[in-house]
């Protein structure tokens, strides 16, 4: 009894084309072993990833010590296959967050990221008086960079579709084994009601900066320099699903990013654009097998990465993919339990 092959190789389909999808795609193809096909509602640039900042940092994510474990990972990812490739809409950029108040504690992924240290006192704004730093972060240039993922997913062998999933059985007709990456869509499709949305308006003006600077102490401020332009923000309102601008939240916006770097005061902002996304939050990240239909279908859960899809990206694509392979002689034996049992000659 074998799983749906091809010229050998497993037919595995993912749901969801965000950063999450196509990195865990991207993963399964590089080890040769799989076909895999996506379906998705929304492709980009019309997805939340889409709207993200980004950058490397964890942020409004759980459980700590994965997700400090993950974006560890991440990081090696983007050093030894992203950073240099100039397509990729990447660049490696310090990052620093600052705070009004001593922050005795190191955050709780320090022990994972080498590179981290305090702030020195030159790098802290007047009226700040502590902050972490990060010399070897990154940020992208977010539509490009998704570009960037589709096209090494495809030329890798993977196939898209623009299809929504409306019950998961409709993937079972196909499939054995599916892995789902569809964000804040599995509160839906899966009827996880605890994955919510937390609403993120960013701002993308012309002006660009030397480094990565935020302040999510009482609120969230951030100036996040990319190639082609810099992004301000943000907000953070939970169980929000308006994915519209508003204007007080953009006037919110540049009020405290003047705060943290008084160069951007409101006069001198050149906005280009405006963005919403809804972050897919969960009290945790959820990455585990489900068995359906008596064991004999698979589904990979990948969702739940709230502000820090990127961060996380290719830990958790490593991690979906050693899950996936860990839960398939399952799968095997429980069809092989479910074949008619050979007629008796007597
Ligand atoms: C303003 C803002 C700034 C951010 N900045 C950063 C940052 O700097 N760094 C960082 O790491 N993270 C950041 N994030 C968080 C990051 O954007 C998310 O964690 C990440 O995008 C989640 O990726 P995803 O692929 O799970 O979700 P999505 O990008 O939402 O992708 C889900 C996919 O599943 C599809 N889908 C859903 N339901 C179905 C269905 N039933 N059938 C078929 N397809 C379906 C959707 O169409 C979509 O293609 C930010 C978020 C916001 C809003
Ligand atoms: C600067 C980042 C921490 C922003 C982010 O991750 C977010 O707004 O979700």
């Amino acid at each position: 009894m074998s799983l749906n092959k091809v010229n050998s190789k497993t037919d595995i389909l993912i749901i969801g084309c965000g950063c999450i999808g196509l990195s865990t795609g991207i993963v399964l193809l590089k080890t040769g072993k799989y076909n895999v096909q996506i379906w998705s509602r929304d492709l980009p640039p019309n997805t939340t990833s889409n709207k993200a900042a980004a950058l490397w940092y964890p942020f409004l994510c759980n459980p700590p010590d994965l997700v400090g474990k993950w974006s560890a990972e991440t990081m090696q990812y983007f050093k030894d296959h992203i950073i240099g490739d100039p397509k990729s809409g990447t660049l490696i950029k310090k990052v620093n967050e600052i705070f009004r108040r001593e922050h005795k504690e190191d955050p709780e992924w320090r022990p994972y990221v080498q590179s981290f240290r305090r702030a020195r006192k030159d790098e802290l704004p007047e009226g700040y008086v502590d902050g972490f730093a990060v010399d070897d972060g990154f940020v992208m240039d977010t539509d490009m960079y998704m570009d960037y993922l589709v096209q090494t997913f495809k030329s890798l062998g993977g196939s898209i579709e623009q299809r929504e999933v409306e019950d998961i059985r409709e993937a079972f007709v196909h499939y054995d084994t599916v892995i789902n990456c569809t964000g804040l869509g599995s509160r839906e499709l899966f009827k996880d009601k605890l994955i919510y949305p937390s609403r993120g308006q960013i701002i993308v003006i012309k002006n660009s900066s030397e480094r990565s600077i935020m302040d999510e102490e009482d609120h969230i401020a951030y100036v996040i320099p990319r190639i082609s332009n810099t992004v301000l923000g943000g907000t953070n309102q939970e169980h929000d699903y308006n994915t519209e601008p508003t204007k007080q939240d953009t006037e919110e916006i540049l009020k405290r990013v003047a705060m943290i770097s008084p160069r951007f005061a409101k006069n001198r902002i050149e906005i280009q654009d405006v963005k919403v996304g809804l972050r897919p939050s969960r009290h945790e990240i959820r990455l585990e097998n489900e068995f359906f239909e008596g064991g004999s279908k698979l589904v990979v859960h990948n969702y739940g990465h709230g502000g820090s899809g990127f961060t996380v990206s290719w830990g958790c694509a490593l991690e979906a993919l050693r899950v996936m392979e860990a839960g398939i002689p399952n799968l095997l034996f429980y069809k092989k339990q479910q074949q008619p049992k050979p007629q008796s000659k007597l």
